[in-house]
């Protein structure tokens, strides 16, 4: 696993965009050149048999929440995009705006699809259409669509930024990535009849991008057989509307979501990048900053950053707003006021609306004595505070150590709160959420 969360290969959580200076677009000079309207179309129509589930993949849940609620969240955090045109199957309508509701996207619109990925993209085209956006001035109308399939949750605004701007110049634009294997043609009889040159093949992903009138001027005119059979957008473009595509070669992160290794896969993502992150409040305790200062150095191994501060006071309440898992440490102390605060604080920033949260109570006695009569504080307690919190879809653990004076035994204790945190915010276990763990 690569540790350099620079990497531009290494995927980013949708809604979220690389912390690293390297790759750090520079998001305000993107957010000055989209000057025209830009909308998107998800096509989220499909069944998704090759997933062998009962429930259409771009419904499975994620910690939660359904994979279609990512993609969503992915495109509704771009400042420039004003419209997001969901199309789903009939009987999925309610349950979308369920979800639209429950996860509060607030730039989505739901439509039916049709029988083919192409007659749900055409249908998402037509919602967009001055009908479709009544009682929007001219100027609002989406000079832009982007058409993204809804299962392809990574996407990131730069590229979003480059095909928009490409198909505004263009007509049309879409992402590709290099094969990875070698396309065939078959005889009826199943024979190799000839292979391509590779390498002058590219494979067609998404987002693809087109202006308005090229696209709706292209599922006006395309055929029958176009919508029952056809797969790529592109093609009606050019066949339809003699617009040749500007083909733009995007990050391996536009994969698409197929079968159920990919759920497997994106599930494993979406963890990842949900887990790099942690604070740890010490209260100002010199005990808890030196805590906190060792587990900086453990954790840094396990790929988590780990921010030490006293309190979420001044700026430092921006912690509450991002994707921030905290550890609480508690010295010395039974009561569990402080941590108490936290997620009172929490639930004020709804910051576990759209995925679970974090929050570890690390209880640190000072004293070998305090430890042998083995509390610090009573497990049911904590147990009562991580059940009503775990409702606000906020999960808390415990774990309990005390800063024995044999420096061994200490640097052990550490190790272990550095591999137990790291494990609960990666894998957010129900099943843990109020014990009291032992480091
Ligand atoms: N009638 C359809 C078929 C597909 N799609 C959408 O097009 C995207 C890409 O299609 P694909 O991966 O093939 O999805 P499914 O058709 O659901 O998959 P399968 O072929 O395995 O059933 C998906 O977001 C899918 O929901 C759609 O909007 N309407
Ligand atoms: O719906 P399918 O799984 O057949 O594939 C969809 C893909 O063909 C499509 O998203 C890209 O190739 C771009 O057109």
């Amino acid at each position: 696993m690569q540790s350099d969360s620079c990497d531009p290969d290494r995927p980013t959580h949708p809604g979220t965009f690389p912390n690293c200076e390297a790759g750090k677009s520079d998001l305000k000079s993107a957010e000055r050149s989209i000057v025209f309207p830009v909308s998107v179309v998800l096509p989220a129509g499909g069944t998704g048999e090759r997933t062998g589930l009962q429930t259409p993949k771009q419904f499975c849940l994620f910690l939660g929440r359904p994979l279609i609620s990512y993609t969503i969240q992915a495109f509704e955090r771009v400042s420039w995009i004003q419209s997001i045109v969901v199309v789903v199957a009939k009987e999925y309508m309610d349950l979308m705006t369920d979800i639209v509701q429950q996860f509060q996207h607030t730039k989505v619109r739901v439509v039916p699809g049709g029988s083919t990925r192409h007659r749900s993209i055409y249908n998402g085209v037509l919602a967009l259409s001055e009908e479709g956006e009544e009682g929007k001035p001219a100027t609002d109308k989406a000079k832009v669509v982007i058409i993204h399939d809804a299962v392809r949750p990574f996407v990131e605004e730069d590229f979003l930024h480059k095909i928009a701007m490409a198909a505004k110049e263009q007509g049309a634009a879409g992402a590709i990535r290099p094969l990875v294997s070698t396309v065939i043609a078959t005889t009826s009889e199943g024979y190799l009849d000839h292979s391509l040159e590779r390498a002058k093949y590219r494979a067609s992903e998404m987002p693809q991008g087109f202006t308005y009138d090229v696209i709706h001027q292209a599922y006006q005119k395309c055929s029958e057989s176009d919508f029952e059979f056809g797969t790529e957008c592109l093609h009606l473009a050019l066949q339809y509307c003699g617009t040749n595509a500007k083909l733009i070669q995007g990050p391996p992160t536009l994969w698409k979501v197929t079968y159920k290794r990919d759920l497997a896969a994106a599930e494993s993502i979406i963890k990842d990048t949900l887990s790099r992150s942690a604070c740890v409040i010490t209260g100002g305790s010199a005990q808890a900053v030196t805590l906190a200062d060792a587990l900086q150095k453990a954790v840094a191994a396990l790929n988590v950053e780990l921010d030490v501060i006293p309190d979420l006071t001044g700026e430092n309440g921006a912690y509450l707003l991002n994707d921030w898992n905290f550890i609480q440490v508690s010295v010395n102390r039974s009561c569990l006021s402080e941590v108490e605060a936290l997620l009172i604080d929490l639930e004020a920033a709804k910051r576990a609306l759209l995925h679970p949260l974090v929050v570890i109570l690390v209880l640190l006695s000072g004293s070998d004595e305090l430890s042998v009569s083995g509390r610090v504080v009573e497990p049911e307690a904590i147990m009562d505070l991580a059940s009503a919190a775990k409702l606000r879809n906020i999960l808390l653990y415990g774990i309990q150590l005390h800063q024995s004076k044999d420096t061994q035994r200490w640097e052990r204790s550490v190790l272990r709160v550095a591999e137990i945190t790291s494990a609960l915010i990666r894998e957010r276990s129900p099943a843990l959420v109020g014990q009291l763990l032992q480091a």
